[in-house]
């Protein structure tokens, strides 16, 4: 099994370029299942899980090509509707197959998730907002079995802000009869990129990006070219890992307006925190880190998904640090790791009073899940001697080449077969 083998001490330094968001081709590359003609897709971040995503594709039946990260999907010739557990337990997200082979063939059959390391994350806003919509569902096996001769449009309010759940229920929405409102929607960039692809492919949809989402069904949709947006989580992880080396990075083709929250929480940290169109750059140089209180909450507010790197911020940060995790139950796998490389960290119900450790020393660590992973490689290069980062198959789901690109800043870190 591969490790990273990270040494630390290095200053990161230099320009990095940020990858497509991860979180946003995942859901535009299950949307090309709704048109009989083929999309192109740019700025697809080449990653495990969209690996997985064209497996499901071909799968069912379309033609899937990529070149470097632009990819061409024909769905055209789909036969086949089933979405099988051993895929669907590598990725969670092929939930988002359902929506849309439902929406164009009448049926689909997807595998449930089941739980991972982050929490149980049931899956039933997806089925309660279609059935709503007038689909047929039983579970069955393990599967949900879905069936509509046509989705009919319906007002859609969601118990809890869901992200693929609006997702899937956008992408059933733009070809069912009549008009879907989905209120209680998520506002994450990612739902505003997918409505921007599907809008180029024809379909209605006006308040994506607000918790109200209103789609006007179309019979039929065409393919679309689009160009995938930046991944903000990505960035951020850079960001953190150049303010905890007390670095000066640039981070390139990103785009600042996605993280707001997360660049005011670096500045607040002590970092210079300065931004263009395209790029952000920190600079921590002779600047003191300073622990921060962050609790995640839906969009436009912390997001999850940055929570573990924030939590090595506030190891290493003067002062004392509240992490409050709201959106998982069990989102603190890293925890337990970080404290095996010397970390302070007091946990207590679904938040982490996080201590500065005056030093992290080097130790064998498990990556549990993505940002977790990406937590534990950040400690590593702030660690005393060498860390090795057990199960980086967590990693690479999310993160382009990230020992390539940290490297190019300057780190020491090594993949290596255990
Ligand atoms: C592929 C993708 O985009 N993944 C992101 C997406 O995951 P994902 O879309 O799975 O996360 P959700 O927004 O659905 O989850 C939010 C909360 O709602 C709960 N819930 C969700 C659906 C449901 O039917 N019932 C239910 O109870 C979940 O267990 C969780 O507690 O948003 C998360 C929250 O920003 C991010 O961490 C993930 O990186
Ligand atoms: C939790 C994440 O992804 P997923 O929803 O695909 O598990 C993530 O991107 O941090």
């Amino acid at each position: 099994m591969q490790q990273f083998l990270v040494s630390g001490g290095a200053t990161l330094k230099g320009d990095v370029v940020i990858s497509g968001a991860k979180n946003a081709a995942l859901p535009i590359l299950f949307a090309t299942i709704l048109a009989e003609q083929p999309s192109v897709l740019s700025n697809v971040p080449v990653l495990k899980d969209i690996d997985t995503t064209f497996k499901l594709l071909r799968l069912f039946g379309a033609e899937v090509s990529s070149e470097g990260h632009q990819v061409i999907v024909d769905a055209t010739a789909i036969h086949n509707q089933v979405a099988p557990y051993e895929l669907v337990k590598t990725m969670r997200a092929s939930i988002l197959a359902l929506g849309p082979l439902l929406a164009r063939f009448g049926h689909a059959e997807v595998s449930l998730p089941g739980g991972c390391a982050i929490g149980a994350r049931p899956v039933n806003l997806h089925i309660d907002g279609l059935k709503k919509m007038g689909a047929d569902i039983v579970v069955e096996n393990g599967y949900i079995k879905a069936k509509a001769s046509r989705l009919q449009g319906a007002h859609i309010v969601m118990d809890m802000v869901s992200v693929t759940g609006t997702e899937n229920l956008m992408m059933a929405a733009v070809l069912a009869d009549g008009v879907t409102v989905i209120d209680n929607a998520a506002r994450e960039p990612e739902i505003v990129d997918l409505a921007k692809y599907l809008s180029a492919m024809g379909a209605q949809i006006e308040g994506a990006g607000t918790d109200s989402i209103r789609i006007t069904g179309k019979a039929k949709l065409l393919g679309a070219a689009h160009t995938v947006l930046p991944d903000r989580i990505e960035t951020g992880t850079f960001l953190v890992a150049a303010a905890v080396t007390g670095g000066d990075v640039t981070c390139r083709n990103t785009d600042p307006t996605e993280l707001e929250v997360v660049l005011e929480k670096l500045r607040e940290a002590g970092a210079e925190v300065t931004t263009g169109a395209d790029w952000i750059r920190l600079n921590m140089t002779g600047r003191v880190l300073k622990s921060v209180n962050i609790k995640t909450v839906p969009h436009p507010g912390f997001p999850t998904d940055m929570q573990a790197q924030f939590t090595v911020l506030n190891v290493v940060a003067e002062g004392v640090g509240l992490v409050t995790e709201t959106i998982f139950e069990n989102r603190f796998m890293h925890v337990p790791e970080l404290q095996r490389m010397g970390a302070d960290i007091q946990l207590e119900g679904n938040t982490a009073l996080v201590k500065h450790s005056a030093s992290l020393t080097g130790a064998q660590v498990m990556a549990t899940d993505l940002r977790a992973s990406a937590s534990l490689v950040i400690a590593g290069l702030v660690a005393q001697g060498q860390t090795v980062v057990d199960r980086i198959y967590h990693i690479d789901r999310g993160y382009e080449q990230i020992e390539h690109k940290l490297r190019g800043l300057g780190a020491q870190i090594e993949r290596i077969n255990g």
